[in-house]
């Protein structure tokens, strides 16, 4: 378990980490999201004892990072840095990392199956793909096998396959009982990959919820359906807190209910359904709602503001 006790970071007058509390638990990913310099990565410092915390106190299965006599079987962590010899070949790398902590070398070739690079471990790093670097970084973090693994934006330049990759090693290594955290600034992603998800901006917590919550309390969300029966099944759905519109025709677009509901609802009546599909994009529109007073990279549009415009 990962926790995090009035956490504070400042750097000169900068408060940039403020009064951070929270827990990570075993056996689900949890996704750790906010904005553009939300200081997800300066926490994600602090919790491997790369930055002091100026107050408060981060511990990693009930120590400090510092206090593990062996940190690598405890917590791997990739950062989004690369810290890799460029001239170093991926197999080098992986062999100096088990040899100065006492793991076997047959590790080192487990982990290049997992992240499947072994077909270019020999090669030097300088030549390796962004997306490339990433599997490397991730099996040093997997290398000493640790119990809680630390990944700041993973899928950080990564195609299509990559991410889809990454979503199901998070998972499957959750389903090992392992202690993930995993910082994004995308929220559909990680709507895919965690089931938790802690919120910050400008270093505060905004939000430590499940994705489910997060979706049915953001009040946002909307169903997409396709069916011939358009008017009975607006019919029937009708009732309080539902709303529907229908754009194009046999199209509903249906916000204030879900869509196992829907399902359920049109299949009791024999309705055929050509798609139900519950549309994300809302869900980036909630973490983006939730957010918006705390990014901080949009300061050119609110400077350029008249004085006394509205905030
Ligand atoms: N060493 C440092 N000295 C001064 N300020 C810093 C330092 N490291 C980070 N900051 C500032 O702290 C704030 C949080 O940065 P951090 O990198 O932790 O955010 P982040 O949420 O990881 O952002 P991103 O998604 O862009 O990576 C930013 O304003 C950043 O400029």
């Amino acid at each position: 378990m990962i926790r995090a006790h009035e956490l504070t970071k400042r750097y000169g007058g900068k408060t940039v980490v403020e009064d951070l509390g929270f827990e990570v638990h075993p056996g689900t990913v949890t996704g750790f999201l906010g904005p553009n310099g939300a200081g997800k990565s300066t926490t994600m410092r602090m919790l491997l004892g790369l930055d002091a915390p100026t107050r408060g106190r981060a511990t990693v299965g009930g120590r400090s990072y510092a206090a593990h006599p062996a940190p690598l079987h405890e917590v791997g962590a990739l950062l989004e840095a690369r810290s890799v010899h460029p001239g170093r070949s991926a197999y080098h790398h992986l062999m100096a990392l088990a040899h100065t902590h006492s793991i076997p070398k047959k590790r080192v070739e487990e982990v290049l199956d997992l992240v499947g690079i072994h077909e270019v471990a020999r090669k030097r790093v300088k030549g390796f793909s962004l997306g490339m670097g990433q599997r490397l970084g991730i099996a040093a973090a997997l290398i000493g096998d640790p119990a809680t693994v630390i990944l700041d934006e993973p899928v950080n330049g990564l195609d299509p396959e990559g991410v889809l990759w990454i979503r199901n090693l998070l998972k499957s290594l959750a389903a090992q009982g392992r202690t993930i955290l995993v910082s994004s600034h995308l929220m559909s992603e990680m709507a895919l990959t965690a089931e938790h998800l802690i919120i910050i901006g400008r270093g505060r917590l905004l939000a430590d919820t499940t994705v489910e919550r997060f979706v049915r309390e953001s009040g946002t969300g909307s169903v997409k359906v396709v069916t011939p029966e358009a008017g009975l099944l607006t019919e029937l759905l009708t009732g309080p807190g539902v709303r529907i519109t229908c754009d194009d025709p046999g199209v509903l677009d249906v916000h204030g209910t879900d869509a196992e509901h829907i399902g359920r609802t049109a299949a009791a009546r024999g309705i055929p359904l050509f798609e139900l599909t519950p549309q994300n994009a809302s869900l980036e529109q909630a973490f983006m709602d939730l957010t918006r007073d705390s990014v901080e990279y949009v300061a050119t549009p609110s400077l350029a503001q008249p004085e006394g415009a509205a905030a």
